[in-house]
């Protein structure tokens, strides 16, 4: 089996590196600078020259704020790149693993959100992602499969955590919203799903799956928790979303039901304050 994985310096990226030592598949770890995704021609001479068999996308446009006034670049990287890869995965038969995110549901919902839940996002990156989705629905791509994950976060690249460990450090308190809850995913511990369960996964058609670790909290009790694992003298303060003002909202409700998956692929996902432990101490060990 060779797996190419592009987007690879990413959060999830790097993770699926760091453990795909442990599985038989050949692997190949492209960064944008080594290959970008919206160059079909480059990926589909890649895909032919390393005789590919599985394709892990996740490269993607992620700055939520930015896409608002970035439309062009968010919509091209989520979507319409997302579509060429899905055409070049059906005429090639090769499986695709694409990643997707809570963001893509308007939060209005009281219960968490089913694969099959209505998707109506209230950003532009949250759109970006819906149209990369629905155009891998109408290819159908066979033995593929969509993930869907939230408020993902790595000893990696850029997240809520490290922001948080950052402000806990410089500042005496900080404002967080109270109102938006959602639940957090370490992406170690996706990254260990992918390479445990999904690389010989097989559907007549592509799958729509939801990921993210146990347990629901708000960013307010996250970043409580990543001051208190963090020993952080930092005081954190709950605020409604409408005290901080970003470019772009972001849905109050977006917890994601996983019972899909853990019922088919029969897997336990560890719970987020345990992960978020895991995640601190790694990052304290590398300080
Ligand atoms: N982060 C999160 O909270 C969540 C993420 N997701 C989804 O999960 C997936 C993985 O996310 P995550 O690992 O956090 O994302 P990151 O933003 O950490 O990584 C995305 C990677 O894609 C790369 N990239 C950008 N443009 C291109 C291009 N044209 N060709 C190839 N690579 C490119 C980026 O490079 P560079 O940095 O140099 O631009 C970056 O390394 C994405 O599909 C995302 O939408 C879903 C829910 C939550
Ligand atoms: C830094 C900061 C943020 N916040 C709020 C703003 C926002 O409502 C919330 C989260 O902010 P962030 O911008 O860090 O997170 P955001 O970029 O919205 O995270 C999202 O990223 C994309 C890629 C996804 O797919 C989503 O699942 C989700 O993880 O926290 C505060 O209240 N206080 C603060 O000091």
């Amino acid at each position: 089996m060779h797996v190419l994985v592009t987007g690879s310096n990413g959060q999830l990226g790097s993770e699926l590196r760091d453990r795909s030592l442990n599985t038989s598949a050949q692997f190949f770890f492209t960064s944008k600078e080594q290959l970008d995704i919206t160059h079909t021609e480059a990926v589909e001479a890649f895909i032919v020259n390393y005789k590919i068999t599985t394709l892990i996308n996740c490269a993607a446009y992620t700055a939520v704020d930015k896409a608002e006034d970035q439309q062009d670049a968010a919509l091209l990287l989520n979507f319409e790149a997302v579509k060429r890869i899905g055409e070049l995965c059906k005429k090639l038969q090769i499986r695709l693993i694409h990643l997707s995110t809570d963001y893509v549901f308007d939060g209005t919902a009281s219960q968490p959100y089913k694969n099959t839940s209505p998707c109506k996002p209230v950003n532009l990156y949250g759109r970006s992602k819906q149209l990369g989705e629905q155009a891998l629905l109408e290819l159908d791509v066979p033995n593929s499969i969509i993930i869907r994950t939230s408020w993902v976060y790595s000893v990696y690249g850029f997240n809520f955590v490290k922001t948080m460990l950052r402000l806990g450090a410089e500042k005496q308190y900080i404002n967080v919203v109270a109102d938006q809850v959602g639940s957090p995913t370490y992406a170690g511990d996706l990254a260990d799903f992918i390479l445990n369960t999904l690389l010989d996964f097989k559907s007549d058609t592509t799958e729509i799956y939801h990921y993210s670790n146990e347990g629901v909290c708000s960013w307010y009790d996250f970043a409580q928790e990543i001051m208190r694992l963090s020993s952080a003298a930092c005081v954190v303060y709950p605020i409604p979303a409408t005290q901080f003002p970003t470019q772009a909202a972001r849905p109050y409700y977006s917890v994601l039901d996983t019972s899909r998956l853990k019922q088919d692929f029969q897997v336990r996902i560890p719970y987020w304050r345990s992960s978020l432990s895991l995640c601190i101490s790694k990052l304290q060990n590398a300080a």
